[in-house]
């Protein structure tokens, strides 16, 4: 067998300061039979796991970090850090922190891993995933590799969080679309909102004909009907208290009773979860039960709204426009980007892709999207946000600051953002994105080179 590698003949890159290191610690993944490459800081590589050796908090990792930007690097720590640091880089998003004890260890725990990262890797950027859950800002993968790994890896329950219109649906449709179990079902969504106490259940565990008045039939419940397949249980904080009981006895037992009837039945299905709610704030406040809470969340993960993934809003407002279907593609004046992007969303991606519904169909004659596409009262919201934007940013430089960034690092780095979004929004044209950035050609160009 031939030495394995990330992504196809992609190696694993090794980076380290410290050249005793890199030579121990490639030996030591060449003997576990994983290629490994080293590099330099100036020559990142495009693809493949990335292993950085460093000290603890690093400005080096940071950096890394940052200009790989999609969590494909493992840090491997020489000194020994808080758990709480350790997360801090978890949370720039790398993929794991290791201690650095021997370096056969080190080379154990890669290879333990390796086989997972490169199956999250091919399905993030496979047509299934990338066609129809969008985005490519950082804290949307990471939140989408968690889903990912969860989908491939366990067969566990699943709780997904966060504000209304970010994606939850979409996300634990791809969970079920993801999972690898042979011959499995459809997937069956219950709106726990939607649920009648009063039913006592009929619309989770089905009733027989006459168990209630208006029973006129027999019903399946959507335990019964997931049997073999995902059972999607959206806005879970909103069951009544009542039914929690209920739903914790069939996710432990696996069998339950239909109403008005005495037939214990089972059903085997994967249990994926949402709400927007706040569910460790409703434990401490007694409405919603902690037993259930662990029960269904076997994995967890939350994902981000859109004020935290501005990067993504164009690349969403495009591929909501492609939907509309119209003869010839329609784009959006670099006017209405900048409105979209300093505009608040409070109903997140939902409310971008009403948004852009409501601008296609106003718009009449050919050609771009011009502000006069925009409805009014969209016209009145902006600007509204810039403290927020402001806010963001703040949050990043001071976040930056804390981890050693000095100034003129600082500069560089948020010059260097500038051009890579002028370039992106001019579709890799240097002279519109020079003319939008008011530099000369030269200035993108030299950015470019150095970056
Ligand atoms: N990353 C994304 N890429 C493409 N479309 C998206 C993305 N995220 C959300 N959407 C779209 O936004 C809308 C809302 O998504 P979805 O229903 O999954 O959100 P939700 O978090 O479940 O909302 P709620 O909490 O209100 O139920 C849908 O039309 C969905 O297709």
């Amino acid at each position: 067998m031939g030495a394995r590698t990330t992504e196809g003949d992609k190696p694993v890159w090794v980076h380290s300061n410290n050249a005793g290191v890199v030579g121990e610690l490639c030996l030591s993944l060449t003997e576990a039979g994983i290629k490994a490459e080293v590099f330099r800081d100036d020559l990142l590589p495009e693809k493949g796991l990335i292993i950085v050796v460093a000290a603890s908090g690093s400005q080096l990792v940071e950096k890394l970090i940052g200009d790989v930007g999609d969590g494909r690097i493992v840090v491997v720590v020489t000194d020994r850090i808080s758990a709480s640091d350790a997360w801090k880089l978890l949370d720039l998003g790398a993929v794991d922190v290791i201690s650095y004890h021997c370096p056969s260890q080190v080379a154990r725990s890669i290879q333990g891993r390796l086989d997972r990262w490169t199956a999250i890797e091919h399905w993030i950027d496979a047509p299934i995933v990338s066609r129809h859950l969008i985005g490519r800002s950082r804290a949307w993968k990471q939140a989408l590799r968690r889903a990912i790994e969860a989908a491939l890896f366990s067969q566990g329950p699943i709780l997904i969080q966060g504000e209304t219109g970010t994606g939850k649906e979409l996300v634990a449709r791809l969970i079920h679309t993801l999972d690898p179990r042979p011959d499995k079902e459809k997937i069956v969504v219950l709106d726990c909102t939607t649920i009648v106490p009063e039913l006592s259940g009929s619309e989770f565990f089905g009733h027989e004909k006459g168990a209630f008045t208006n029973a006129l039939k027999t019903r399946v419940g959507a335990c019964e009907l997931a049997d073999g397949g995902t059972l999607f249980l959206d806005e879970i904080g909103d069951l009544p208290g009542t039914l929690q009981a209920e739903l914790l006895r069939v996710i432990q037992e696996k069998t339950f009773k239909r109403v008005g009837s005495h037939t214990w039945r089972s059903a085997e299905f994967r249990l994926v979860c949402a709400t927007h709610r706040d569910l460790r704030k409703m434990i401490e406040g007694g409405t919603f039960r902690e037993d259930l809470y662990h029960r269904i969340a076997g994995w967890e993960m939350v994902l981000p709204p859109l004020r935290d993934r501005r990067e993504d809003i164009i690349l969403l407002a495009n591929h909501f426009l492609a939907e509309i279907g119209t003869e010839t593609p329609i784009h959006l004046d670099p006017l209405v980007q900048d409105a979209l992007m300093g505009r608040d969303f409070s109903g997140n991606v939902r409310e971008l892709r009403q948004l852009i519904r409501r601008m296609g169909g106003r718009h009449l004659a050919g050609g771009l999207i011009t502000m006069s596409d925009l409805p009014a009262e969209d016209g009145r919201l902006l600007g509204r946000e810039t403290g927020l934007r402001n806010n963001n940013v703040r949050q990043y430089i001071r976040q930056a600051i804390a981890s050693g960034i000095g100034l003129k690092e600082l500069c560089r780095r948020t010059g260097d953002l500038a051009v890579e979004i002028a370039l992106e929004d001019a579709n890799g044209n240097v002279s519109q994105a020079a003319e939008r950035l008011q530099v000369t050609r030269r200035t993108i160009q030299m950015r470019k080179a150095q970056s």
